[in-house]
């Protein structure tokens, strides 16, 4: 069969297809689990070429099962995939009142008030709304301040900004499984960031350092500077 223009085109797609999934998946324990699953096919296909034959059927049968166990497993590590494919058809997050809120993080900072910011962009975290208390409150770095004083009953779990509001507080957050060597409020900021698109900003009570959690990823502790600079990117895309 010749080579045609929809075989290039075929190619093309696949390979698009493997980068954007490797892309979604670096950092994440999922990428892991693909080199895992990678060398089990791998002794599979050995076995079989060496006909070694009950090995390749307790490979084979072991498989069937392996893939359930791997969905229940990797739950949230497909439920962050497949939110992060449905995002481009969500409608953009409204304009976020930038200077309040990095204000309101450089008070949060040198007071040591603990603090979890999750800033909504496409995905909507209203679910994780629901286990907090919905606010609706225009944004300032007064509000902020509050919410995260030592003492208060809202100053426990995280908030969440949608645009310029504070649109919750009091909420909890996914923890996340990865091994950070920190204590759960960055867990959960690192949770929130693995199963959504929010940019989830934490500050430390210990050292009032500020750290922001994107894509599964945590930061090290920011300068208020770097921080605007990446929120001001945030906002333009
Ligand atoms: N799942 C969660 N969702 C939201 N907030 C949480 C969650 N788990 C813990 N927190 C918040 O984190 C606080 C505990 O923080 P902890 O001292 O364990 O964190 P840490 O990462 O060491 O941060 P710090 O440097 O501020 O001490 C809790 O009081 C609560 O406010």
């Amino acid at each position: 069969m010749p080579f045609t223009w929809r075989d290039l085109l075929d190619i093309l797609l696949v390979a698009v297809l493997f980068y954007s999934l490797g892309r979604l998946m670096a950092g994440t324990r999922a990428l892991n689990l693909v080199r895992g699953v990678l060398v089990y096919l791998g002794v599979w296909f050995l076995a079989s070429l060496l006909g070694l034959s009950t090995l390749s059927w307790l490979l084979g049968n072991a498989a069937t099962l392996g893939a359930f166990a791997l969905i229940v497993v990797f739950q949230p590590e497909l439920r962050g995939l497949l939110e992060r494919l449905g995002r481009a058809q969500g409608p953009r997050a409204p304009s976020l009142a930038l200077e309040e809120l990095l204000l309101g993080l450089s008070r949060l900072s040198e007071r040591r008030y603990g603090a979890l910011i999750a800033l909504e962009r496409r995905t909507p975290l209203g679910e994780y709304a629901a286990t907090g208390e919905v606010l609706e409150a225009r944004l300032s770095a007064r509000l902020l301040e509050t919410l995260f004083y030592p003492g208060t009953p809202l100053h426990d779990g995280g908030a969440i900004l949608r645009g310029d509001r504070v649109f919750a507080a009091g909420c909890i957050f996914p923890l996340s499984e990865a091994r950070l060597g920190l204590g759960t409020r960055h867990r959960a900021a690192l949770g929130l960031s693995e199963v959504s698109d929010a940019l989830v900003l934490v500050v430390s009570e210990e050292t009032g350092a500020i750290r922001l959690a994107e894509g599964g990823r945590l930061s090290p502790p920011l300068a208020l500077e770097a921080l605007r600079e990446r929120l001001k990117e945030v906002i333009r895309a």
